[in-house]
């Protein structure tokens, strides 16, 4: 099944003193989903926002909040971060236990259930929760800091996920130093969604957050396949 490249700037890398602006003007700009960081400082080695931040920002856009959960364990936190009105929610395949369940759960909410990957993460981790999945994201940096330099050997992984998928509908996500630079890479080996934090939010403003995104939605486009 072929996706839309999709472009999803990453918030971790706005300016945090206007979120509500930043998102507006990024969604303005042409960003096609908002990728929500979330980070407990447990998990990962650093600390974000949880679900009342990110119900505040639900009222600046109807774009696609696209929500990172790097939690663990996440499932005390599903029913929060649905209602604080999250549309996809990606666990990590490392976060728990029971990742079949945690996927269960945020589909009985109504909302897509995304599965994540670290870096070290092999892809037969998601061999059996692919019927309960709507997105595969692929790490391409370990997570925790925006601004790293992307891992060349996730490609190999994207590829044999993509052939693990199959026909399911599922889409392929990739985040971690994606740029206009990197871009084309992920996209070559079945990736349709991009995020990217700081690539696109160090422009500043509405004009340079669409030129960063045509920047990186072109290379992935021709690239594709
Ligand atoms: O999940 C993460 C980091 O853990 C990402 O979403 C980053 O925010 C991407 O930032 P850049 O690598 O694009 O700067
Ligand atoms: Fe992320």
């Amino acid at each position: 099944m072929t996706h839309p490249i999709r472009i999803a700037p990453s918030i971790l890398a706005a300016d945090f003193s206007k979120l509500g602006q930043e998102v507006r003007d990024v969604v303005d700009a042409g960003a096609d989903w908002i990728h929500l960081d979330v980070m407990d400082g447990h998990f990962v080695p650093n600390i974000t926002f949880g679900p009342d931040v990110i119900k505040s920002l639900r009222r600046y856009t109807e774009a696609t909040f696209d929500c990172h959960l790097m939690i663990s364990p996440a499932d005390g936190f599903l029913e929060a971060f649905a209602k604080a009105g999250c549309d996809i929610l990606t666990v990590h395949a490392e976060a728990g236990p029971h990742l079949h369940r945690s996927l269960q759960t945020v589909r009985s909410l109504g909302k897509k259930a995304g599965v994540s990957l670290n870096p070290a993460t092999p892809e037969s981790a998601i061999e059996y929760v692919l019927d309960t999945v709507d997105l595969v994201l692929v790490m391409t940096v370990n997570p925790g800091f925006g601004g790293q330099k992307f891992i060349d050997a996730t490609a190999e992984k994207i590829r044999r996920i993509k052939a693990m998928i199959g026909d399911r509908p599922i889409e392929i996500e990739v985040d971690g130093g994606i740029s206009p630079e990197t871009a084309a890479i992920p996209a070559g080996a079945g990736a349709n969604v991009l995020v990217a934090g700081s690539a696109i939010f160090k422009g500043g403003s509405v004009e340079a957050y669409r030129s960063a995104i045509q920047a990186i939605r072109a290379p992935a486009e021709k690239a594709r396949r």
